[in-house]
């Protein structure tokens, strides 16, 4: 049997440079204007250092795939179906346009538990962004792996209920449709091959999700967008986000943001009330 922990310490090196270009089709996909002081937004680091597997050493789900080897980075677990769990980010230093990047990604634990939705197998990932030698970002992330679905599993999530978003008590609301055309953008922007954002039949069919599921990192891109609208670019210096349901593209979500008692509070609901995410940060 394969000891997962024997993965932990592995470590991946990358290197980029952010072009104007790269920056030019963020700001692109996100609706955002060039920043005139050549800094760009915060979430940026997310689109850095994307992973250059070849297209012959993809998986089934578009993913570079895993296994037993030394070039395996991630954990093979048996579990095949992957989402991005959750993230914890610490901001050190804002990126310019035209900074060279060095990223070091480590393995730093591996666990497996027992969720509402069956067997859950999680590895955390330390990213350490340099820009122009500098710690820029600190990201712990984390996957989950789940079992395959049945051919008659329920979809995930389930329609939408009778429920209603309930706008009181949010000091900053944006309300959006990420639709198939961001995600693909976002996709592009990061890289990305996993096929549940852009190949609706293998979203449904294989992976029984309801359509097309919004990246977790999408989703963390518009939330640090709305903190930048009520706080001002780049304040941000701690932010965690998890997802707690999928998001599915061509549905509204509410983004939501108010002051908490250490900090700010942060989430993402569905049109039916549904909580997708559940986020935090302090400046
Ligand atoms: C993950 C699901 C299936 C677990 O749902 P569940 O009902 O099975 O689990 P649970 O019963 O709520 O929790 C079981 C245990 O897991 C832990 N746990 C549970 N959730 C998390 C989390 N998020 N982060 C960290 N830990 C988590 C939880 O704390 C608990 O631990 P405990 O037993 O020690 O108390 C469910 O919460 C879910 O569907 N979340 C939505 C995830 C999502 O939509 N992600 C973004 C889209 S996928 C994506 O962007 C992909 C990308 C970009 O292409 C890419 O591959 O990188």
């Amino acid at each position: 049997m394969t000891d997962f922990a024997a993965w932990i310490g592995r470590e991946q090196i990358g290197r980029d440079r952010l072009t104007s270009q790269h920056a030019f089709q963020w700001c692109s996909t996100f609706d955002l204007e060039w920043p005139g002081d050549k800094i760009m937004p915060q979430g940026i680091h997310f689109a850095l250092c994307t992973p250059q597997a070849r297209t012959d050493c993809l998986g089934d789900d578009g993913h570079p795939a895993r296994d037993d080897s030394s070039d395996s980075f991630l954990p093979p677990f048996p579990m095949p179906r992957r989402m991005w769990a959750s993230s914890k980010v610490q901001f050190h230093a804002p990126i310019a346009i035209g900074a060279v990047i060095d990223r070091i990604s480590r393995v730093v634990s591996v666990s497996e538990k027992s969720g509402g939705s069956g067997r859950l197998a999680f590895v955390d990932v330390e990213h350490v962004t340099k820009a122009n030698g500098t710690i820029a970002v600190i990201e712990t992330q984390t996957l989950v792996y789940r079992d395959a679905a049945g051919p008659d599993a329920p979809l995930s999530p389930p329609p939408p209920g009778d429920g209603a978003f309930d706008p009181a008590g949010w000091e900053a609301i944006r309300t959006l449709t990420p639709d198939p055309r961001l995600l693909f953008r976002y996709s592009a922007l990061t890289f990305n091959t996993h096929r549940i954002h852009y190949d609706a039949p293998y979203a449904e069919q294989v992976e029984r999700y309801r359509g097309l599921v919004v990246h977790g990192p999408l989703t963390a891109s518009l939330l640090l967008q709305l903190a930048a609208d009520k706080l001002g670019e780049n304040r941000v210096r701690t932010f965690t986000f998890r997802g707690l349901s999928p998001a599915i593209a061509g549905e509204a979500l509410h983004l939501v943001m108010r002051k908490g008692e250490a900090g700010y509070e942060l989430a993402a609901f569905a049109e039916d009330g549904r909580q997708v995410t559940q986020a935090s940060a302090t400046t």
